[in-house]
């Protein structure tokens, strides 16, 4: 009887709805065949390659892990999704196999598997998903191109780094006495340095960039503006760990903040072009946005790369400088050999040169043991482009090479790796700077990765880690009695709420009281 019913429907219909009908059943078997074709290659393809099933898998008791996306959501509302994910990872092997609402993913902590990711199979992955969630904000730029247009962009923009390189700190010098100048207007009162540093390293990438004095940028405008760019970095934070589910996290008030950061940066960009034609540029750095100018001259694309910069360099190098704080001021000897070193080199002295910074080791020491503890990009992710390995993580010892199919993300956490126990030492999770001149520490490799490695290596390593010198140097001479406001006895107690966008910082900021 059923089946008369449906004959009918189908002789009933007209004979161009049929054929439709027929076109997507059609499509619909196609696709199954492909996919079964494909997955039957990569099976055997894994087979060549002596890849076997991962040892680890993410532990769920709902379908569909729905678990662990509402107990994931819980944690960042608050500000404990880092902890949240160290506990998913505890007793894992070093990459596990996860499936969040039936999707298939790696997460990998291990050194070699990284190095693939990043280098020695570079071509076999990018960045997929993770540049849509960025699109509103940025638009298109070094930070969300991949193949020939990402290397075209960074070709381009690594000319400009390396030449800045080779130039004193001078161009820091303005901005980081502003920053001691507000610092002495509070004292000896109650400030989060955090805020303070984000200020101070938006004003030094903006002129970097810019060529010009951040005057345009002071007042209302530069408020303006880094309110805007606060409020769409956070929502972008977000949207980039949706993946491809993104454009669900629209709320209120973020296109307008797009909307507000991308028309002030359109128009700096062609005040300084215009200037430029007209021979008025006050610095020859206004030949940054120029040769981006030359080499593509559409002002809305040039003022995309700028802001690709802007939000690789801002909140990365402020974070440093907040953790570093932190923890010196959690340790209260590391401070007193720190300060003592600074008054050895360069006493009162407010002009810092790059060979100062050169000549002080433990600086050094301290600020890669903060980017261990608290890199500021902690977990990132690849998407695979042709189905390949990744070199561990498979059999039962986890030696095995992993089957990796094309389209599949591998998530990679740096923060996770650099606390590692097995690599660091039983003291890994604590803030020891003279660590760093052990020899075990010497060759570290694919271990130590706060500014990735491989082909996209960051572009502003240089300038941030010499920004953030300055910085560190200048207000622990001014203020070498500062104490934080809310002392906890264990280290990492007070640090343990971070807000985790596309970086890393803390939620609670860096208060403290400048003596
Ligand atoms: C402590 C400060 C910083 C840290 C820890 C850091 C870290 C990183 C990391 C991990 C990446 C790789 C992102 C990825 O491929 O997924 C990156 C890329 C990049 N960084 Fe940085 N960064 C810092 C400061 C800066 C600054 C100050 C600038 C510029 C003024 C900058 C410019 C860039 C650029 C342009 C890229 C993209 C490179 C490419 O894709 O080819 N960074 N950075």
């Amino acid at each position: 009887m059923f089946r008369l019913m449906v004959t009918d429907l189908v002789l009933s219909l007209p004979p161009s709805i049929f054929a439709g009908l027929f076109l997507v059943f059609s499509a619909l078997v196609y696709r199954a065949l492909l996919r079964y074709k494909e997955s039957s290659r990569d099976t055997e393809f894994g087979r060549r390659h002596g890849c076997q099933p991962a040892k680890s898998f993410l532990h769920y008791d709902w379908p569909f892990a729905i678990d662990i996306i509402k107990n994931g959501f819980g944690a960042a509302r608050e500000k404990k999704l880092v902890s949240f994910i160290t506990k998913c990872l505890e007793n894992m092997h070093s990459t596990l196999e996860i499936c969040l609402l039936g999707g298939r993913g790696y997460v990998t902590i291990e050194p070699k598997n990284i190095e693939a990711l990043l280098s020695t199979q570079f071509e076999d992955f990018h960045f997929g998903a993770r540049s849509w969630g960025m699109h509103a904000m940025i638009g298109d730029g070094i930070f969300t191109q991949d193949g020939k247009e990402w290397k075209h962009s960074r070709d381009i923009l690594r000319r400009r780094f390396v030449h800045m390189q080779y130039q004193n700190l001078k161009g820091f010098h303005e901005h980081v006495e502003d920053l001691i100048s507000r610092l002495k207007a509070a004292a000896p009162g109650e400030v989060d340095l955090q805020e303070q540093f984000y200020r101070l390293t938006i004003n030094t990438t903006i002129a970097m960039i810019l060529g010009q004095s951040v005057e345009s940028f002071k007042g209302e405008t530069g408020l303006l503006f880094s309110a805007a760019f606060d409020e769409a970095s956070r929502v972008t934070g977000t949207r980039v760990r949706l993946g491809d589910l993104y454009y669900i996290y629209r709320p209120r008030g973020f296109f307008k903040a797009c909307k507000t950061i991308r028309e002030y940066t359109y128009d700096f960009v062609a005040e300084i072009l215009s200037k430029n034609s007209k021979g008025d540029t006050e610095t020859e750095n206004g030949s940054f946005i120029q040769d981006l100018y030359d080499d593509k001259p559409d002002i809305g694309l040039v003022r995309d790369q700028v802001l690709n910069i802007l939000i690789a360099g801002r909140d990365t190098t402020a974070a440093a400088m907040s953790y570093a704080f932190l923890l010196l001021l959690r340790h209260p000897a590391t401070f007193e050999i720190l300060r003592s070193e600074i008054d050895q080199v360069v006493g009162n002295k407010s002009a810092i040169t790059r060979t100062d910074i050169q000549s002080m080791p433990y600086l050094q020491n301290v600020l890669k043991e903060t980017l261990r503890l608290y890199p500021s990009a902690p977990i990132n992710s690849r998407f695979c482009r042709q189905t390949t390995t990744l070199p561990l993580g498979g059999g039962p010892d986890g030696q095995s090479p992993l089957l990796v199919p094309k389209g599949l993300p591998v998530a990679y956490s740096v923060y996770h790796m650099q606390r590692r126990e097995d690599i660091y030492g039983p003291d890994a999770l604590s803030f020891r700077p003279e660590r760093w001149d052990e020899e075990k520490l010497a060759d570290i490799g694919w271990a130590y990765l706060p500014f990735n490695g491989g082909p996209r290596v960051c572009l502003g390593k240089d300038f941030a880690l010499m920004l953030a010198s300055y910085g560190i140097v200048r207000v622990i001479q001014e203020f070498p009695k500062m104490k934080l406001v809310s002392r906890e006895d264990t280290p990492e107690a007070a640090t343990d709420r971070h807000n985790l966008a596309i970086t890393m910082s803390s939620a609670d900021g860096c208060k403290v009281i400048l003596g």
